[in-house]
């Protein structure tokens, strides 16, 4: 086939279930390829993770790899709607096979590129189905650590869609230490204790939560809060100060609620900053009409069900009248 050359290069242990074929992108650990599962030729995505990145003089320590596989086991455990599912892990001597659910409709970042910003509507519905994927990880106490519009990935073409957040939990241990990867990039979703400690400081849920307002921000107005095209200050100045603001020509048509969300999430002070579970309760999101869209798409499976409980109560309310009944006639 068309990608056998490149398949033979591949351990048999990944060969055997899967065959790789073009790539979908590069993700903060590594490449990701389109693979289709022999047999049932179900599709995926496999990130290609070299271990090289954190072994030392060649040999990978073996307490790091571990470490690894036991991430990977807290994460394959996750189950929420929007989350990506990791489907298995192929641990091979220099690289992990780490195959995931596949999710077609791209990058966030890319649809915000493209549609400029999105309605405020259309912004919370997205951003609500983050906050409740993060609030998940939260309450398994795994901090993502790597918030950005490329690792929310969208399923559908609509932009009326269900979210998939990825790239979680591994950032830690693959890229030989999330200080070395931290500081790679451009600080723009980093929160500031990180920047203040050199990332030397202890990190915690609340640098999701930081990372979450500075997606809603952009998502909102179509640009980021902090920039380093700024002649007066430096990007980690803006971001260690906190120092944007919601000019009129692009937030004047913006409900006050969605910006005080932003503002309780894109504070400076980790100890001062909301909780995801007290985002989750902030009166932006309380609006049934976008609630229900938002559970159609994270449970398509319960739309139209009878809910559980009246089952129950009618089971329970036609039995006790089927024994009265029978007690009447004795
Ligand atoms: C993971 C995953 N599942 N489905 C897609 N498209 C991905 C990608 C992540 C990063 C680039 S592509």
């Amino acid at each position: 086939d068309l990608y056998s050359n490149e398949n033979k290069d591949l351990p048999e242990e990944l060969t055997e279930k899967y065959t790789l074929t073009r790539v979908l992108g590069r993700g903060a650990c590594g490449e990701v390829r389109l693979a289709f599962a022999k047999g049932s030729c179900e599709k995926f995505a496999c990130k290609i993770v070299s271990k090289k990145k954190f072994s030392v003089g060649g040999n990978t320590p073996i307490s790091m790899a571990s470490q690894v596989m036991g991430e990977v086991k807290i994460l394959k455990a996750l189950k929420h709607p929007c989350i990506i599912k990791i489907e298995e892990v192929i641990d091979t001597k220099d690289v992990l096979y780490i195959v995931l659910e596949l999710v077609d409709g791209g990058e966030l970042f890319d649809r915000v590129v493209s549609v400029n910003q999105f309605s405020e509507p259309v912004a919370k519905l997205l951003f609500y189905q983050m906050v409740s994927a993060i609030k998940y990880l939260h309450d398994q106490n795994i901090t993502h650590r790597d918030l950005k519009p490329e690792n929310i990935l969208l399923c559908g073409e609509n932009n009326e869609t269900l979210v998939k957040v990825t790239d979680f939990g591994l950032s830690k241990f693959v890229d030989g230490g999330s200080l070395m990867k931290t500081f790679c990039g451009t600080p723009t979703y980093l929160a500031p204790e990180i920047l203040v400690t050199a990332g030397s400081g202890t990190y915690t849920k609340a640098i999701d939560n930081w990372s979450l307002g500075v997606i809603l921000f952009i998502l909102l107005s179509g640009y980021p809060p902090f920039s380093d095209e700024r002649k007066d200050m430096d990007l980690p100045k803006q971001i260690m100060g906190g120092h944007y603001d919601f000019p009129k020509k692009y937030w004047d048509n913006i409900s006050e609620q969605a910006i005080d969300l932003i503002k309780k999430l894109m504070t400076t002070d980790p100890k001062k900053r909301i909780t995801i579970n007290d985002a989750i309760q902030h009166p932006w999101f309380k609006d049934d009409e976008m609630k229900t869209k938002a559970n159609k798409l994270m449970y398509p499976q319960a739309d139209g069900m009878v809910p559980p409980i009246l089952v129950w109560l009618l089971y329970t309310l036609l039995t006790n009248e089927f024994y009265c009944s029978e007690k009447i006639a004795e």
